[in-house]
Parts: C-alpha cells; structure tokens; sequence
C-alpha cells in the first residue's frame, strides 16, 4: 500500500476534525470534497457561507461544518485568548478582536481552545503566513527546541531511500539554522520518519562535501551539526557531512565515505540551510515526478501543516490526512 493510502486508512479509523482556512480556493475546497467522501476526516471550513456555496459549484460539501469568523458565536472567547496570550507583545483587546476575524488566526484559536484537531492552510498563504501564528498561539511542544518542517517525498520508480520514498528537511522553515539548530532538525526528521511512516531513520546531513573532500565555514557547520547530533542521539543512524550522491547512491559511498553507517542508504536527508531545502525539493518534484506532501511541521504543540502555492487538490487531501494522523497520536 502506497504512503498516502496508509495515511488515509489510519485517518479513517479514528476521524479527526481538521480546519481548512483557505475555503474560497477551488484546489481546497475539490479536496474538502474528496476527504469527506472518502471519510478521511471532519472538515471545518472558515469563511463567509455564500462565498464558498459560489466558489464550490457543484461540489458536494454538505458534510463540511462552515464558519464565517467575521460574526462567529466564539469570536469575543477567542479575542479575549489571543489578547491574553499576546498582551506582553504590546497587543490590545481591540486588535486581537480584529486579528482572529483573520481566518488562519481564528482557525488557529479553534485548535488553542481545543475546538478542532490540526490545520492545513499555506495554498494561498506563503509559509511565514500560515507559521507565524502557528509559532505565535500553539507554539513549541514541551519537549522541542526548535519548529521545523519536511517534507515526505515520493519518488516514482525510484530505488533510493525506502523504495523512493525519502523525508526532506528543512524545505521550508529555518533560514539558516546553526550547527546546533541543524542538529535538533536532524534528530526531529528522524523521529518523524520513524513515528509517521514507521521506518528507520538513516540520516544524512547533507553538504557539498564528503567526509572533508572540501573544507569551508560551510562545510564546517555541517560536521559540528552530525558530530553534535550524534552526541545527542548515539542510537541513531546518522553521518555526515557528505553529498547528495553519497547519500544516495551505494557504489559512491563505497568511493567517497567508505564504512558510513548512513552513506548510501540514506532515507532521512538534512539540508544545510532553506536555499538548498527548498530548491531541492522542489526539483525532486517537478524533475523526477516526485509526489511532495507538506510542509509539514515538527516541534509545534498541535498539528498545523503547510502547503505549497503550487499544489494540487490531491496534494491537500494527502497533508490533511498526515495532519489528522499526527493529531490521532497528539492525543
Ligand atoms: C516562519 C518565520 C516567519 C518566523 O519568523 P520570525 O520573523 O521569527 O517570526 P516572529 O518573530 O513573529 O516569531 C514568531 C514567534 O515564533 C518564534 N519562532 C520563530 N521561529 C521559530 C522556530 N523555528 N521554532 C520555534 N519558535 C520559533 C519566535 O521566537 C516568536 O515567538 P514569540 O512571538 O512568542 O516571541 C520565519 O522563520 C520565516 O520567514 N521563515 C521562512 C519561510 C519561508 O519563506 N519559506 C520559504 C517557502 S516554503
Ligand atoms: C513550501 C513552499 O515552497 O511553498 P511556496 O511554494 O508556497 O513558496
């Protein structure tokens, strides 16, 4: 069974309610069709009734829950919320008022308050728009240090990583993270690859370089990011600083980074910063056909994903049953 399938099967056997905050686009509103007649999730769709009926058409979303922010009954609870928890920012009770009008900002109060499951916005929204008030209102899971996002990259006919399918990080979030921050998005993607698609994380922590081939400030964070997530997480999998060929591709390794414990085998390929994250998935995608499901986030309290401009209707309902899987075991 493909990714996506186990997604959806795993979001159908306990249905989540998920918050698309983007309802007046036609790509979201095709998906909101299709996951609820697949029964992949509850959806909760923000906006202004007639405006979405206009932009629907002839799709069926009977079963969507529709609010408009602009007069909902919760309005003044989620205001008086947002402005408690960002009142030290300097923000006043009518400002927040009118900020959770704002469709992601409201649809992030629904998850604060305990009103829905996960989000997935970002089809309009560019990333630092649907983040932010992620990292504003639900803010960092206890135990991480960092948010992050990455991306579960299907490849077809592909022997790399798990029979082609790979997660990509950071593609989306961290600008230019630190050797420290590099290591803590590391051992995240790890986790991820082992509690969402139950597989062993091989991590390799990607550069221009293989085992000192080049030498630079550059190659210099990469080394200090493994050599520190090693120290953090011994169990793992994990080597670097090494290219993408080395990662990859196992008579390389042999060549390049003789005796790696990740060398080759890679399923789990960190980026060293957003520039080559981004560029890299993005190729993948459009050169080898891939099928690229998120951003997705880690390190945050709930689960809110991301999506891309460009993405397709079928893209969304994969995000959206990887985000009802993730609030299945949030709770
Ligand atoms: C997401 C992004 C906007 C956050 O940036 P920012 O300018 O730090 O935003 P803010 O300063 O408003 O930060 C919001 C809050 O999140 C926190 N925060 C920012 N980045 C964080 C991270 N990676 N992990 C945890 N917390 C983070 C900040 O400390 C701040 O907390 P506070 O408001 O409670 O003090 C920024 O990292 C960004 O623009 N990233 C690139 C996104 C992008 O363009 N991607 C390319 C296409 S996918
Ligand atoms: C993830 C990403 O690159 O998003 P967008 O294409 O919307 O910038």
């Amino acid at each position: 069974m493909s990714f996506i399938e186990q997604m959806k099967q795993k979001a159908r056997s306990d249905k989540q309610n998920i918050v698309l905050p983007e309802a007046t686009d036609l790509r979201v509103l095709q998906a909101a069709s299709i996951i609820l007649q697949e029964q992949i999730a509850n959806v909760i769709l923000i906006g202004n009734k007639d405006e979405i009926r206009k932009a629907a058409g002839d799709l069926d979303l009977a079963e969507a829950i529709i609010i408009d922010s602009e007069h909902a009954e919760k309005g003044q609870e989620y205001a008086q919320a947002f402005y408690e928890l960002r009142k030290s920012k300097g923000i006043t009770l009518e400002q927040a008022a009118e900020q959770v009008k704002d469709p992601v900002y409201f649809g992030m109060m629904m998850l604060k308050q305990n009103d829905a499951d996960g989000l997935v916005s970002g089809a309009i929204h560019s990333t630092a728009d649907t983040v932010r008030p992620a990292l504003q209102i639900i803010k960092t899971a206890p135990e991480a240090k960092l948010v992050s996002t990455f991306f579960v990259m299907v490849v077809p006919d592909s022997e790399y990583g798990h029979n082609g399918t790979l997660l990509f990080a950071d593609c989306a979030l961290n600008e230019n993270p630190n050797a420290e921050e590099l290591s803590e998005i590391a051992i995240a993607s790890a986790h991820s690859m082992n509690s969402l698609l139950d597989l062993t994380p091989v991590v390799a922590m990607l550069s221009y370089s293989t085992f000192g081939s080049a030498k630079s400030e550059l190659t210099e964070k990469v080394i200090r990011a493994a050599a520190l997530a090693r120290q953090k997480a011994p169990e793992l999998l994990l080597d670097g600083e090494m290219q993408v060929d080395a990662a990859l591709v196992q008579r390389v390794a042999r060549l390049k980074a003789p005796g790696s414990k990740a060398a080759g085998q890679a399923n789990v390929l960190i980026f060293p910063d957003l520039n080559a994250g981004n560029i890299g998935y993005k190729l993948t995608e459009r050169l080898a056909k891939a099928q690229a499901y998120g951003p997705i986030t880690q390190g945050l309290a709930k689960p809110i994903n991301d999506l891309s401009r460009g993405c397709k209707a079928e893209d969304i309902v994969g995000v959206v049953a990887i985000t009802a899987v993730q609030a299945q075991s949030g709770k």
